[in-house]
Parts: structure tokens; C-alpha cells; sequence
């Protein structure tokens, strides 16, 4: 999908309301270089970033100004130009299960200024972000978040969860000692030129993925400015199978060390693996360097082979964090978008108290997985029925998340016998859905 929305206007009513304490609530010009900056700079300081050096900001300026620019500005500041709130968004492609994808509203960049916080800005940005959105004909908001207090109240729900992955290189040896194809360092030009293709190919049937935006890929190569550190310590190593055909990457850095040189450790920023040769070469790879104890990769799926491949699986300290949290706006177009395991009738009543997705739902699904999804008043006799808020929904929507733990914690109430066994059955995931990057 191009980014046909970035011009939508601001949601009047929450312009309405900012205005009620002398808040401009609006789209940034980003054809205006200072203007951009100014909002740029908002942001960084939002998430206690630098101040931005000018290349930092020409960069961002070419790389990411295509997204929806907004921001909030106190014009009784002596500096009304930079913005007290911001926000950027674009359409995004989700895959969902099926090897399908759903447009998706992404939310990035939400910042209030700590000397604006608590008065409801926030509030009104994510509220008309969520209307615009439906006003655009998105049917959900998507968004990684910095902490997970914040968004369950808007109707999101955690639905792809990551792990951080710290492995004692000294415990952890591979069952299997077969070797194929070859591994070799790359340029970071070559990586840019090659892993987009592939990692294309992977998103397909990856639930939770999204497309990933070409300054992304050069911030992962380190050919971004502004971080001379991650730059200069970035090594990339490439997998070919054994016809030569490339099929995956690791980018990864190696530091510490100390008087003790056997004391590295080496932290993976990306591993790309087409298929499992080449995830086992990178692995191992990436395991076998010398002088190094420990290996750290933030953001791996939480359902990682590697730990199947070793000896030891108590060599990998995996942390889960929830990472993908999901908000359906259009409940009809969401669940007919994914496919589903077998057939089944399964009845939704949804509260949602910003309204998007309140109501009674059937979803009908037949021996292939493929839905037929109404809006209906009452169920039928035959429909397995569970009552469940717009944040639940959005949480099982990817099939990642099981539902007797909703049930048993008390967020899915089954209105009849052993619905939600119905509903696992056919919302499962087989592969699990997995978010590779932060936006
Ligand atoms: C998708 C992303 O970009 S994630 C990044 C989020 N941004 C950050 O973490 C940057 C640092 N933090 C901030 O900029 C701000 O503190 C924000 C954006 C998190 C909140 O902005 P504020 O304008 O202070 O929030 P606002 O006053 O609108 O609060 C709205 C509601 O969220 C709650 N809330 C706000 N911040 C938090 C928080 N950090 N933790 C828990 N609840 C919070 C408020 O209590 C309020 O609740 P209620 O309306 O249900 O009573």
C-alpha cells in the first residue's frame, strides 16, 4: 500500500479539545525542512534522546517524512515552534495468518513533553489516531510500545511478544556437527542491496511482520549518522547455500573484552535466515566466534529452533517482553482478512468503549479455514460464544496468544461450554507470530 494518508487532516475532535487549553493540534510541513526539524527534535527529546546534529536531521528528513507528521504546539511558549506533543503514522502491511496481510494503521513517535504530561495530550493524539484511521478506512492501529501501562486503555492488546536471548557460548554446542553452504563478512552496501529481498520473502508468512522501511536496513548496517560507535563496531556476515544463492544475514557487534580477551561479547542486531540452513549456519556462526562468552539478540521470536539445536538448552536465558500490540477498528474486515485452522461457527460480543468494534460478531469459518464474518444480534444455537473486550480481541487476533490464559484470567468469558477450546482450535497460528523490528 503507498502512503496515500499522510495529508489526512488532524481528527476535529480532539483539535476541539486541545484548543479548549490553547493547543494547536495539526499536520507538519514536511516540505519545510525547519519545521521537520523542530518536530524531529520534539521526538528525540520525548524519548530522552540527543539534540540531533544536522546530518542526523537530514537523514530522518529523506527518510522518514513520508509518514503522517503531526504534532501539538503551546503558542505561549518562547519557543512556539517546537511542538509540546508528537506523533507519526502511516499504512502499514501486517501478516496475518494464512500468508495474507491487513492494512494497519502503524503509531510511532508519541511524545508528550514532560512539562505537558498528564493533562490529557496523549490521550487526545492516540484517541484521533484511532479516528482518523477508521475515517481512512483502516480497520486496525498497530504500534510497539516503550511501556506496557500505557495502551490497553485505547482498546490495544499485547499480540506478538519477543525475546531478549543472552547464550553462554561455553554450554552451548550443537547436536548436529553437518555443515553446509558458506558464510562470509559483507559490506553494509551489500546487505542494503540484498536483505530487503529476502527478508520480503520471509514476511510473507510471518504473522506479525511488517514491511520494513529502507532507513530501517541502513540504521541496522550502521549507514546511518549519528551513532559512530555502532558503526565502526558493525560486522556482517552472509549465508550462501551451496548453488551460491545468498539467504540470510547476521549483523552483529563484539565488544568489551577487558585483560581478559576471552571475555567479548557479541550482540546480534539482525539475523535474517531464508530457510534452516541458513539460521543454523548464522547461529552457529555467531556461537563459535572465538573470544567471546557471551552472545545477546534482542527481539528474537519467542518460539527460537536454536533452542531445540543444542546440547544445552539452559545455555539461552530468554526474556520475554510483549512487542506488537494490536487495536482492531472494524471488526468484519479483520477477522475476514486472516485464515483460520477448519471450520467452525464462533460467536464474538466485543465492548469497545471508544465504540469502533462494539457489537456482536459471527464468524463462520469452513473445512479450508476461509471466513465469512457478519454483524449480527443474536447468536445462533450452534455458535460457540465468548464475550470479550476490543483489547482481548486484538490480542488473540494473530493466533500467538492462547486463549484459556485470557479465559483463566478472567479477560475472555466463554457464554458457552468450552468455547474457548473452539476458538484455539481454529485461531491458532502455526507459525508463531514473530516481530523482527521496533517503529
Ligand atoms: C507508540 C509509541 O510511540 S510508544 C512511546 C510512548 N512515549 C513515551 O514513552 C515517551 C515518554 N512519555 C511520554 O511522552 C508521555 O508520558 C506519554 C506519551 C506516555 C503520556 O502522555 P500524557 O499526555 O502525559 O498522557 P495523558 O495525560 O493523555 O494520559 C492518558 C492516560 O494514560 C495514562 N498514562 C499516561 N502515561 C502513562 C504511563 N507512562 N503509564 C501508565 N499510564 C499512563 C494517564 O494516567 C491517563 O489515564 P486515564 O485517562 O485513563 O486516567
Amino acid at each position: 500500500m503507498t502512503n496515500d494518508f499522510a495529508q489526512h487532516p488532524v481528527d476535529e475532535t480532539s483539535a476541539a479539545s486541545l484548543a479548549k487549553n490553547r493547543l494547536h493540534y495539526g499536520l507538519v510541513d514536511v516540505s519545510n525542512r525547519a519545521a521537520f526539524a523542530n518536530w524531529l527534535q520534539a521526538d528525540s527529546r520525548g524519548f530522552h534522546g540527543p539534540t540531533l546534529s544536522n546530518e542526523q536531521v537530514d537523514s530522518n528528513f529523506a527518510g522518514v517524512t513520508y509518514r503522517r507528521t503531526v504534532g501539538v504546539w503551546d503558542e505561549s511558549l518562547t519557543a512556539p515552534n517546537i511542538p509540546v506533543a508528537t506523533t507519526s503514522s502511516w499504512a502499514e502491511q501486517l501478516t496475518v495468518p494464512g500468508g495474507l496481510s491487513i492494512d494497519a494503521w502503524a503509531i510511532s513517535s508519541v511524545t508528550v513533553s514532560p512539562t505537558h504530561r498528564r493533562r490529557g495530550i496523549a490521550r487526545s493524539l492516540l484517541e484521533g489516531e484511532l479516528r482518523s484511521a477508521a475515517d481512512m478506512g483502516l480497520p486496525m492501529a498497530i504500534l510497539t510500545v516503550s511501556e506496557s501501562t500505557i495502551y490497553a486503555r485505547f482498546g490495544f492488546g499485547p499480540a506478538v511478544f519477543a525475546s531478549d536471548l543472552s547464550i553462554d557460548t561455553q554450554r552451548a554446542t550443537f547436536l548436529s556437527s553437518e555443515r553446509v553452504g558458506t558464510v562470509q563478512h559483507v559490506s553494509a552496501d551489500e546487505f542494503i542491496d540484498q536483505a530487503p529481498e529476502i527478508f520480503e520473502r520471509i514476511r510473507r508468512f510471518t504473522p506479525g511482520q511488517i514491511k520494513v522501511w529502507s532507513m530501517r536496513w541502513d540504521q541496522i548496517s550502521g549507514l546511518v549518522p549519528g551513532d559512530e560507535e555502532y558503526t565502526k563496531k558493525t560486522r556482517i556476515v552472509r549465508y550462501d547455500d551451496d548453488n551460491g544463492t545468498p539467504r540470510g544475514f547476521v549483523v552483529y557487534r563484539v565488544t568489551g573484552g577487558g585483560i581478559d580477551l576471552t571475555n567479548h561479547k557479541l550482540t546480534v542486531d539482525y539475523l535474517l535466515a531464508e530457510n534452516a540452513d541458513a539460521y543454523t549456519a548464522l547461529w552457529r556462526y555467531v556461537l563459535e566466534v572465538d573470544l567471546v562468552r557471551e552472545v545477546r539478540a534482542e527481539l528474537r521470536s519467542v518460539d527460537e529452533p536454536l533452542l531445540w539445536q543444542l546440547s544445552d538448552r539452559r545455555a539461552v536465558t530468554a526474556t520475554p517482553v510483549d512487542h506488537l500490540w494490536l487495536r482492531i477498528l472494524d471488526v468484519p474486515v479483520a477477522l475476514s482478512a486472516r485464515h483460520y485452522s477448519g471450520s467452525a461457527v464462533i460467536g464474538f460480543a466485543v465492548t469497545d468503549g471508544l465504540g469502533f468494534a462494539q457489537g456482536n460478531f459471527l464468524l463462520e469459518t469452513d473445512k479450508a479455514g476461509l471466513p465469512h464474518v457478519t454483524s449480527i444480534d443474536d447468536f445462533p444455537a450452534e455458535a460457540a460464544v465468548v464475550e470479550l473486550s476490543v483489547s482481548a480481541l486484538s490480542s488473540l487476533y494473530l493466533g500467538g496468544v492462547t486463549v484459556s490464559s485470557l479465559v483463566a484470567s478472567g479477560q475472555v468469558r466463554e457464554n458457552t461450554a468450552n468455547a474457548a477450546v473452539t476458538l484455539e482450535r481454529v485461531f491458532h497460528s502455526p507459525t508463531t507470530p514473530w516481530l523482527s523490528v521496533w517503529f
